[in-house]
């Protein structure tokens, strides 16, 4: 695959693990503590069974009063680890998660926009998944490094000259497995940027499912090229990685049998006692269990290290939340005026030309109809952005009744405003009280009685015609009653006689109920239901029409 394979995990997983576990330390050393307490104790019982074998007395009752106490501590240990271990694991996870929403949650718009939706689900989805299934194997992971580590100890104890022949072995073994963990992982790595890919795929398939039923050759071209290919060369990276780990283990294997086979070989020449010899051969075969589990475990470490260095991308990415996004909800406030003064702003250039938009000065003052219009591009959406305060103005100030919208209190500054977005997302819960009467009232203005109600806090249901739910975006607006109503392109998807009740009669009951409108709008025929109209052209305001010039404008002209 052409992916380019890029160092990994500035932050060895050791390091993250512990910041993640730090609140639960206590709890998380107690259970890696029994867990090692259960690997030594098997490693002890090894030896209990091999000087049991040897001894001249046999089976004496203080040797099997200790072999019960050995097993014991080895299953007792075994069980606490896993419970701990697990418990803290799920904790930990748990913490993560709501560490990266809270992240996401508060930062600021324009990154969201840059870092994209379908890389913030596969990290969520997929990284955390990860993470969460290695808490479970971290407690035999623990009980396996304790058994080998008291094994060696006791094969050092038996014959240090036989445990510098293992010695040897093993560093050879762990340099080859070192050298597998270091490519299989970028493998892994590899292969998890494709699945970033795979996730905006899943997205085109659902989403896009319409298109694709209706274009043959883009469905096939989805499916082949597309997909196929992603899906392939996930498999084949995993493959590849999962046979480098696979060959290290399998080298393994033979240098386990090698250093018996030699071991037996020179048994004669060395004079080795039996009871040495018996001990060395007895837990050498039961420590390559454990030992091949810590090895077979390289992928899944491999694995944990990718999803932590993915996480560790998007909390950077998010790295600066906005102050007090997270704060108690405080009272709505009030509005007379609005400024924008000297407001520019510019998106970074991604391949192409960058926009920018300003310097702009524009006022909105309480209670009047304010229209931005003008052509595709010309930068509305982007005003109205930077007017609702989702993007930081690059230079020049907004000020709210004379004072200056600051970092500290621009999320306080946003609770001005309702917004309904040309891309809106339509949320079922409605999280305002709502007062029977008024709701009915608000179903009928909008020809909605009959279609949907509130029980439990949720519409009953979303499932409606596309001008419908964009009228329930406006209900939702309505209910939120903020001072400012801001609507992107709202008419666009209404039927003509609603669109001219739009314009003719809800903007003006709007402003009789003392609310500020804004309007971004193609309707060139409903112009002149504006107060005012701010004309942008290549990121500027070209114009501003109020008064006659605008009531002047017919019904059925153009601007
Ligand atoms: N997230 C973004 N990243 C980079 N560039 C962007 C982004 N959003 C908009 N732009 C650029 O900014 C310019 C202005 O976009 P904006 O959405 O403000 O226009 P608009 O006047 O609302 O257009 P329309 O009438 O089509 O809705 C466009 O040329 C677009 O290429």
């Amino acid at each position: 695959m052409g992916t380019p394979m890029t160092p990994i995990a500035s932050r060895p997983l050791l390091v993250s693990a512990i910041r993640l576990l730090r609140p639960f330390w206590r709890l998380a050393l107690a259970a890696t503590l029994s867990g090692m307490a259960s690997g030594l104790a098997t490693a002890w019982l090894l030896a209990s069974i091999n000087d049991a074998l040897h001894s001249d007395q046999g089976a004496t009752p203080a040797l099997l009063l200790g072999f019960a106490g050995l097993c014991l501590v080895t299953v007792a240990g075994e069980v606490a680890s896993d419970l701990g271990n697990s418990y803290v694991g799920q904790q930990a996870v748990a913490v993560l998660r709501t560490e990266l929403t809270d992240r996401i949650l508060s930062a600021p718009i324009d990154r969201i926009e840059r870092f994209r939706t379908h890389r913030i689900t596969a990290v969520l989805n997929h990284d955390v998944e990860v993470l969460s299934n290695f808490t479970f194997a971290f407690s035999s992971l623990a009980i396996a490094f304790a058994v080998t580590l008291g094994g060696l100890v006791y094969l050092l104890i038996l014959s240090p000259l036989m445990s510098l022949v293992a010695a040897v072995a093993l560093a050879l073994g762990m340099t080859v497995h070192m050298r597998a963990r270091s490519r299989g992982r970028a493998g892994f790595d590899a292969a998890r940027r494709l699945q970033d890919e795979l996730q905006q795929q899943y997205h085109a398939i659902s989403e896009g499912a319409k298109e694709l039923r209706i274009s043959r050759p883009r469905r096939l071209h989805m499916r082949a090229v597309r997909l196929g290919g992603t899906i392939a060369g996930i498999r084949d990276l995993r493959i590849r990685a999962m046979r480098t780990y696979m060959s290290a283990n399998a080298f393994g294997s033979v240098l386990f049998l090698l250093v018996i086979g030699l071991l037996l070989a020179l048994q004669s020449r060395l004079a080795i006692p039996a009871e040495v010899l018996s001990g060395f051969v007895l837990v050498l075969l039961y420590i390559k269990g454990p030992l091949q589990q810590l090895v077979a475990a390289l992928p899944a470490i491999g694995q944990a290290q990718v999803a932590l260095h993915n996480i560790a991308a998007l909390e950077r990415a998010f790295a600066n939340p906005e102050d007090g996004l997270l704060e108690p909800v405080k009272s709505i406030p009030a509005m007379r005026r609005i400024e924008l003064v000297g407001v520019t702003y510019g998106f970074p250039p991604e391949g192409g030309v960058s926009f920018h938009l300003g310097p702009v000065d524009l006022t909105l003052d309480t209670g009047e109809i304010l229209f931005i219009v003008g052509e595709n591009g010309s930068g509305k959406t982007t005003l109205v952005k930077l007017l609702l305060g989702l993007y930081e103005p690059r230079e020049g100030i907004i000020r709210l009744d004379g004072r200056e919208v600051t970092a500290a209190s621009r999320d306080d500054y946003r609770q001005l405003f309702s917004t309904v977005f040309a891309d809106y997302f339509l949320f079922d819960e409605v999280i305002e009280p709502v007062d029977e009467r008024d709701m009915a009232r608000h179903l009928q203005r909008l020809e909605l009685v009959g279609k949907l109600s509130i029980r439990e806090g949720r519409f009953t249901t979303t499932d409606l015609s596309t001008g419908q739910r964009k009228r329930l975006a406006l209900l939702l607006a309505y209910l939120e009653q903020r001072p400012v109503v801001v609507f992107d392109e709202w008419a666009a998807d209404q039927d003509p006689a609603f669109r001219r009740i739009f314009y003719a009669e809800l903007l003006g009951e709007l402003r009789a109920q003392g609310k500020t409108v804004v309007v971004i709008s193609h309707d060139d025929r409903y112009f002149r239901f504006a107060d005012r109209l701010v004309l942008m052209k290549e990121g500027r305001i070209a114009e501003i029409r109020h008064g006659e010039e605008v009531i002047g404008i017919p019904e059925h002209g153009h601007a």
